[in-house]
């Protein structure tokens, strides 16, 4: 049996199968005419089962990512793995068992969703026609449409196009489910119908393939995620255990930040920095020292402390201390 770390990809933990993983690249690279490097060396592995979250901000390299692994685009270098076939060798037999959301599925406004999946569906050689009413059913019962089937599409909610987008991609059973960016242009209403389908499909045991520049999207729905900067991977993994590389910090509301950096700094605290959040504010890692002591010890020393917290690292946190800086994106 080939094992992940050997003979695809040195990303996955030792020991991991190939058919454990759903999307596995290596070294995959695009390069556009005219010298743009918009993905370098990227090395995903995708596990099975997971809601993997494809992070970074606009212009990243997510959809060209995403576009090389569905064929749309070709790689200029590396290779790549859908559903444990080799690419794009094996693209007739895995994309039937891939749904996937890239750049949205056109509608037809003044057609019924019901009538938009039957189009859909019939555009589609692979299926059997015969079963296509029960299948468009299933789908929209899937994405909670069931009742505004036969309301025409122009009518629709933002979050109910982006539902009926999904149910286009769930009209055959699928393994894995390949979204760019789903909640773009959502208002919150619509974001949360689309963050709940994600789940349920999930929970279903479909492998869900998810980009975002939102950080607290992906931090709510995803089990694992990758980081892209510019092109290249960041970081990639289970969140849990990016946010265990992360240490618990303290924070401390002060009028007197220099002397209080100075009293947590004499305390041997790591990572002291300072007016990260707010100009009254400096923090710390916490490390083995309890925080009661750090509070106490302030207050010994004479300063005023407004307020005093304890955080566990955030996504955000896990970004600034792989990459050294903030994710600096417009919503
Ligand atoms: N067809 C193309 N020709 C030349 N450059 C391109 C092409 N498509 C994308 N790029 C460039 O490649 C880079 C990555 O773009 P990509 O769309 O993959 O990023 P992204 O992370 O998906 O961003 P967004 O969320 O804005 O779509 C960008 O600098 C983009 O301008």
């Amino acid at each position: 049996m080939l094992t992940v770390q050997e003979d695809i990809t040195s990303s996955a933990p030792p020991g991991a199968r190939a058919e454990d993983y759903s999307i596995v690249t290596r070294g995959l690279t695009k390069r556009f005419r005219g010298g743009q490097v918009a993905v370098d060396h990227l090395d995903l592995a995708v596990p099975k089962g997971s809601v993997f979250g494809f992070l970074g901000p606009n212009g990243s390299g997510k959809t060209t990512t995403i576009r090389m692994l569905l064929g749309l685009v070709a790689p200029s270098e590396g290779g790549w793995e859908l559903l444990g076939s080799p690419m794009p060798g094996g693209l007739r037999t895995a994309l039937p068992r891939v749904g996937a959301l890239v750049e949205g599925p056109s509608f037809y406004p003044y057609l019924s969703g019901e009538a938009n999946l039957r189009r859909y569906d019939a555009a589609d050689p692979t299926v059997d026609r015969r079963t296509a009413s029960a299948r468009i059913g299933d789908a929209l019962d899937r994405v909670g449409l069931t009742a505004a089937a036969r309301k025409r599409y122009r009518a629709y909610s933002l979050g109910m196009r982006q539902r009926l987008a999904i149910a286009a991609a769930l009209l055959r059973p699928r393994e894995l489910l390949i979204l760019d960016e789903p909640t773009n242009g959502l208002d919150p209403q619509g974001t949360r119908e689309v963050r709940g389908l994600v789940k349920e499909i999930a929970a279903e045991g479909t492998t869900v393939f998810v980009s975002s520049h939102l950080l607290a999207e992906i931090e709510q729905m995803c089990s694992h995620v990758a980081v892209m900067r510019a092109g290249r991977l960041a970081a990639q993994g289970p969140l849990a255990a990016l946010r265990a590389g992360e240490a618990v910090r303290i924070s401390v509301e002060t009028p007197d930040v220099t002397r209080a950096e100075a009293v947590l700094k004499g305390l041997g605290l790591s990572g002291v920095r300072t007016g990260q959040d707010a100009d009254n504010e400096v923090s710390a890692e916490l490390g083995e020292e309890p925080a009661e002591r750090i509070c106490a010890e302030l207050v010994t020393a004479g300063i005023a402390v407004r307020g005093l917290a304890v955080r566990r690292p955030s996504l955000e946190d896990v970004f600034v201390g792989l990459t050294g800086e903030g994710f600096d994106v417009a919503g």
